[in-house]
C-alpha cells in the first residue's frame, strides 16, 4: 500500500568516525580486504533531513556548514544517501514512495572519517522514519553493510571492533572520553586507490588474517590516553603516504608536545592527533592552524552514539 499522509520531515544526525586501529590482511576472492579495526565515533557531525513526497522521486541536496552548494559532491544516483534510500525502498517494496534528503556536511568529503557511509547510515535512518517503514535496527544493519563496509559502524556509532571487510561490528566499551585534533586537507584521497597502492606495496605478502588489536582495546578499557597513544596503528598508513608524500609534514607537524600521538585516519589525508585533555586540544589547535601545514584545523572528542533523530 502506497504512503498517504501529511508530509513529514525526519532530522538525523550521524558522527563521523576515526580508526584507533585499522589491521589490514590480503586483499580477498570479492576484491575486498580482510580488516581488524576499531572505529571511533567522533562528535563532527552530518546532518540529514528527509522529507516525503509522493511522486516516487528519491532527490538529494548537499550544502556545506555555511550552507554553501558542495560541487564534488555528487547529487545523481551514486549519492550514498540516495542509494540508501533507494536500497530501502526495495526492501520495502513501495515503489511509489518518494524522498528529499537535505545533507548539511560537515564531514570532510574524501577524508578517511566515513562522510559518504554516514550519509548513507543518516539516510537509512531518516528515511525509515519518514516512510514508517518500521525497520528494526538489525534489518536497517543488513541494510546498511550492502551500502558499505563501513555503514553499519555509523548506524551503532560509540567504540567497536570491526571484522570481515569491517561491516561485522562488536561494541566495545571505554572507560572514559578521549579529545582529538583533526589536520583537514581540501583534496581528499580515493579509497580503492590507498587500498590498490597497499597491495603493491605488500607485493603479496599480505597476511591473511589480520591479527587483533589488543593494545587498542585494552587502552580502551582502561580509558589512559597514553596507553591509547602508543597503540595506534593504521596500516594503510604506508600507502596513503606513498601516494601523498607530502602528508609526513602534517604527522610531524605537532612536534613532541601536547600531543601524545599522531596518526592517519582510514584511508586519509585526514591526521588525528590524540591530546591529553580539552586544554591542550585547544593549544595544539592554535599551533596546527598558526603553522598553515593543514587546509583547517578542528577540535573533537569521542566516543558519541551513532545516528539518531534529532528532529
Ligand atoms: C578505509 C576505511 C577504514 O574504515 O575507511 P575510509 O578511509 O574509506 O573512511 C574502510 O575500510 C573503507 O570502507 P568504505 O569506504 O565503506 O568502503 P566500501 O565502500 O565498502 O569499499 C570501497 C572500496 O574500498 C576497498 N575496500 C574497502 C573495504 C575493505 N575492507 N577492503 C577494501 O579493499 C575496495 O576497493 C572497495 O571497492
Ligand atoms: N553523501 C556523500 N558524501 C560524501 N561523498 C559522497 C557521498 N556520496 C557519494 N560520495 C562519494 O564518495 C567518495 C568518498 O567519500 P567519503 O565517504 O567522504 O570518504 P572516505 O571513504 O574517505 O571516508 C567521495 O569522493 C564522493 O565522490
Amino acid at each position: 500500500m502506497p504512503y498517504v499522509g501529511a508530509v513529514r520531515s525526519v532530522k538525523v544526525r550521524v558522527p563521523a568516525k576515526i580508526n584507533l586501529a585499522l589491521h589490514v590482511g590480503a586483499a580477498r576472492a570479492d576484491g575486498y580486504h580482510q580488516l581488524s579495526t576499531v572505529f571511533h565515533a567522533i562528535d563532527m557531525y552530518d546532518e540529514i533531513t528527509a522529507t516525503a513526497t509522493h511522486d516516487g522521486a528519491i532527490n538529494v541536496e548537499v550544502v556545506d556548514v555555511q550552507g554553501q552548494p558542495m560541487p564534488h559532491v555528487p547529487v545523481d544516483r551514486t549519492n550514498l544517501a540516495v542509494r540508501a534510500a533507494a536500497v530501502l525502498r526495495d526492501r520495502l517494496d513501495e515503489p511509489d514512495l518518494g524522498v528529499h534528503l537535505h545533507i548539511r556536511k560537515t564531514i570532510p568529503v574524501a577524508g578517511g572519517m566515513a562522510g559518504g557511509s554516514a550519509d548513507a547510515a543518516g539516510a537509512l535512518l531518516a528515511c525509515n522514519d519518514v516512510w514508517r517503514g518500521a525497520l528494526s535496527r538489525d534489518e536497517l544493519d543488513a541494510l546498511a553493510a550492502t551500502l558499505g563496509s563501513d555503514v553499519p559502524f555509523l548506524l551503532h556509532g560509540g567504540n567497536a571492533l570491526g571484522a570481515g571487510r569491517g561491516e561485522l561490528i562488536t561494541p566495545v566499551l571505554s572507560r572514559s572520553t578521549f579529545h582529538w585534533v583533526l589536520g583537514v586537507y581540501a583534496e581528499g584521497m580515493s579509497t580503492p586507490a590507498v587500498y590498490a597502492e597497499f597491495d603493491r606495496l605488500a607485493g603479496g605478502r599480505g597476511v591473511n588474517t589480520p591479527d587483533e588489536p589488543r593494545d587498542v582495546l585494552a587502552a580502551l578499557g582502561s580509558g589512559d590516553p597514553d596507553a591509547l597513544a602508543v597503540a595506534l596503528r593504521n596500516d594503510l598508513a604506508p600507502a596513503a603516504l606513498s601516494l601523498r608524500p607530502e602528508l609526513l609534514r602534517g604527522i610531524e607537524a605537532a612536534g613532541p608536545a601536547p600531543a601524545l600521538a599522531a596518526v592517519i585516519s582510514g584511508s586519509g589525508p585526514t591526521t588525528v592527533f590524540l591530546v591529553p585533555d580539552a586544554e591542550s586540544a585547544e593549544l595544539l589547535a592554535l599551533d596546527l592552524r598558526t603553522q598553515a601545514v593543514f587546509d583547517d584545523v578542528l577540535i573533537a572528542r569521542g566516543p558519541v552514539p551513532g545516528a539518531r533523530v534529532v528532529g
